[in-house]
C-alpha cells in the first residue's frame, strides 16, 4: 500500500532520497517536472492558450520554473510571475531561474496587469507543502484574484495555502486539477477541501514505494495493485460450505429493501449460502425477491455459531431492544459487520459497545458516526476519533465517503481510493455491508475483508456509473461485483 507521508517526514523523504541515490535535489525537482508535464501533455493538447504559471519562493515555485521550461521547449505559450526578489529564493529556485529560456518573460506578480485570456490556464507553483502560516496579505490577494479568473485551474502538489495535513481558515488556490506527486497528501482527502483540490492526480516522480515504507507505518492509500493478495483463492473442489454461509439481520417493515441488497450483494460476491432474518413479528410469509436467498428466523435458541459471518444492521428500524442485539452479539461471538441502524442502537446504549466482539467492523457514515462519538469540528478531527475508536474498541472502523477511511484496532489508516460520487446514492451503504460480510465468511481476516470489500465496492460503483451515472441504484453497483473479480483477475 502507498504509505502517505505527513508533517516532516515529508522533507526528510526527500532529503534521504537524494542521498541515498547521490542525486542532487536539483534533479529530482527535474524528475518532478518532467512528471508533471508528462501528465499535462495527456490533458491539455492546444498549445495556442496561454498559460500562466505562478511561482512562490521556495521549491514549489522552483517546480513551475522547471515546468515553465519544459513546457516552453515543448511549444507553449508560457507567462512566468514569481513572488519575490531572486535573492530570497531556495537554491533550486535560483537554478531553475537562470535555465528559463528568454523567450519566456518572467515578471514579479507585483507586476501582474491581471489579464487572463480566455481559454487560459493558470498553474499554481506558489507553496506546496512548505506553508508555514495562514496566507496573508497581497500573496492572499493574489489567490483571490485567481481564484475569481475563468480559466482553468493546476495546482503543483498542493493548492496553494492548503497545509499539507491539517485544515485551515485562510484563503486557498481553488483548483479545477491538483497533481501530488509521489502520495496524496492527507489534506487532499478532506471532503471539506474539494473546492481547493478538484480532481485529483498522484504521478509518480520516481521514488519507490519501498523507499516511502520506512517514513509512514500508520496512513497508506488503498490501489488497484493492492488487492489481489488480500484475496482468498478456492480451487476446483471447493464446495458451497468454502463459501461461507452468512446471515443478514435487519429489514424491518417499510425497510426490508436495505436488507434484501446487503443480501444479494453478498451472493454477487461470492458467498456460498445466504440467508436473511427480516425484523417482523412474522416473517414466514414475506416474499423474497431473489430465488438464492433463503428466509431465516431468529430466536432466543438459535444456534448463530453455524454461521461464519453475520452483517446486522441494514434496515433494523429504531425499535430494537438492545438487550436482544446483545444476545446475538453473545451468541455468534465472532467478528461481525455492523451498520445502519445497530450502529445507531450502539450510539444510544454505549453498554453494548464494550460487548461488540473483537475485530468486529463497523461501517458508520459521517452522521451515524457522529452519534458514536460526538460533533465534530472537521474532518482532520473526524479522523483522529475513528482512530481512537478503532484502538479503544478494538474494532474495525469503516467512515464512510469519498476515500473511506479504514481505522484499524493497532492504529493503523486506510484511505480508499476506488468510488466516486454517483455513489451516493439509497442503499449503495447497505451493498457494502454485504460485501464485506461476505468476504469475512469466506474466510477473509476481518483486516482482508474490509480492504476487499470497500475497494471492490468503489470499483463496482465505478463500473456501474460508466453507463448510469447520475441515474445509478445501489442494485446497479451490485450487478458490476463480479465484473470487479475479472477486472482484478480474481478467479
Ligand atoms: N527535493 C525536494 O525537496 C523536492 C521538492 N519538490 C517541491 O518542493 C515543494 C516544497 O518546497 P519547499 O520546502 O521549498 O516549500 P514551498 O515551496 O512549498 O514553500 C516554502 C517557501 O514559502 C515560504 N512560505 C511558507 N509559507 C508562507 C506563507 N504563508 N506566506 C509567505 N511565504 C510563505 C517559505 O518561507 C519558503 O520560502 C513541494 O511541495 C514540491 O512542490 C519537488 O520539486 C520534488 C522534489
Ligand atoms: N463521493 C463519493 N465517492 C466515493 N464513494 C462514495 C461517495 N459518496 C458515497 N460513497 C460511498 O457510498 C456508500 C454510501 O453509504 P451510506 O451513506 O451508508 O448509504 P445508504 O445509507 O444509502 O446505504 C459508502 O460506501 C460511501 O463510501
Ligand atoms: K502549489
Amino acid at each position: 500500500m502507498l504509505p502517505i507521508l505527513v508533517g516532516e517526514s515529508i522533507k526528510e523523504l526527500d532529503q534521504e532520497f537524494i542521498l541515498s541515490k547521490g542525486i542532487l535535489s536539483l534533479d529530482l525537482m527535474e524528475q518532478a517536472a518532467n512528471a508533471f508535464t508528462n501528465w499535462f501533455y495527456g490533458v491539455f493538447e492546444d498549445k495556442e492558450v496561454q498559460i500562466y504559471i505562478f511561482c512562490g519562493p521556495g521549491n514549489n515555485g522552483g517546480d513551475g520554473l522547471a515546468i515553465a521550461r519544459l513546457l516552453s521547449e515543448n511549444g507553449y505559450s508560457i507567462n512566468v510571475f514569481y513572488l519575490k526578489n531572486e535573492k530570497d529564493c531556495s537554491n533550486d529556485f535560483q537554478a531553475n531561474f537562470e535555465r528559463l529560456p528568454k523567450n519566456i518573460s518572467a515578471t514579479n506578480f507585483e507586476k501582474w496587469d491581471k489579464k487572463i485570456e480566455d481559454g487560459g490556464i493558470i498553474i499554481d507553483a506558489i507553496f506546496g507543502v512548505g506553508l508555514s502560516r495562514v496566507l496573508e496579505g497581497p500573496i492572499s490577494d493574489l489567490i483571490c484574484e485567481l481564484n475569481s479568473s475563468l480559466a482553468t485551474r493546476i495546482a503543483i502538489d498542493l493548492p496553494s495555502g492548503l497545509p499539507s495535513d491539517s485544515v485551515t481558515t485562510g484563503q486557498v488556490f481553488h483548483s479545477d486539477h491538483t497533481v501530488t506527486f509521489q502520495f496524496p497528501k492527507l489534506s487532499l482527502l478532506f471532503p471539506e477541501h474539494i473546492q481547493f483540490t478538484g480532481d485529483l492526480h498522484i504521478i509518480d516522480i520516481g521514488i519507490e514505494d519501498g523507499f516511502l515504507q520506512d517514513f509512514s507505518k500508520k496512513a497508506f492509500y488503498i490501489r488497484k495493485q493492492d488487492i489481489s493478495s488480500r484475496h482468498r483463492f478456492f480451487h476446483r473442489f471447493s464446495h458451497k460450505g468454502d463459501f461461507g454461509r452468512v446471515l443478514f439481520i435487519g429489514g424491518a417493515p417499510g425497510k426490508l429493501g436495505a436488507l434484501f441488497l446487503s443480501s444479494y450483494a453478498a451472493l454477487r460476491t461470492g458467498s456460498g449460502l445466504v440467508s436473511c432474518a427480516p425484523e417482523f413479528e412474522d416473517s414466514i410469509g414475506i416474499q423474497v425477491p431473489y430465488n438464492e436467498i433463503m428466509l431465516y428466523q431468529v430466536k432466543s435458541n438459535t444456534d448463530l455459531a453455524e454461521m461464519d459471518a453475520i452483517g446486522i444492521g441494514s434496515g433494523w428500524g429504531n425499535t430494537i431492544d438492545p438487550d436482544y442485539f446483545l444476545s446475538i452479539m453473545i451468541r455468534f461471538n465472532k467478528p461481525m459487520v455492523i451498520d445502519a441502524d445497530a450502529i445507531n442502537l450502539l450510539a444510544s446504549n454505549p453498554f453494548l459497545l464494550q460487548k461488540v466482539p473483537k475485530n468486529s467492523i463497523l461501517t458508520p457514515h459521517v452522521k451515524e458516526f457522529e452519534r458514536l462519538v460526538g460533533k465534530v469540528a472537521n474532518h482532520a478531527e473526524r479522523i483522529e476519533k475513528a482512530i481512537s475508536f478503532a484502538i479503544k474498541y478494538e474494532v474495525i472502523l469503516i467512515l464512510k465517503g469519498a476515500h473511506t477511511l479504514i481505522a484499524l484496532p493497532d492504529g493503523r489508516q486506510l484511505f480508499n481510493s476506488s468510488g466516486n460520487q454517483y455513489m451516493a446514492t439509497a442503499g449503495s451503504g447497505d451493498v457494502l455491508t454485504g460485501m464485506i460480510t461476505s468476504f469475512l465468511g469466506q474466510g477473509y481476516t476481518p483486516e482482508n475483508a474490509a480492504i476487499c470489500g470497500v475497494f471492490h465496492h468503489g470499483l463496482a460503483g465505478e463500473l456501474a456509473s460508466e453507463s448510469k451515472r447520475r441515474g445509478m441504484v445501489a442494485s446497479d453497483i451490485i450487478e458490476k461485483i463480479p465484473t470487479t473479480f475479472v477486472e482484478l483477475k480474481i478467479s
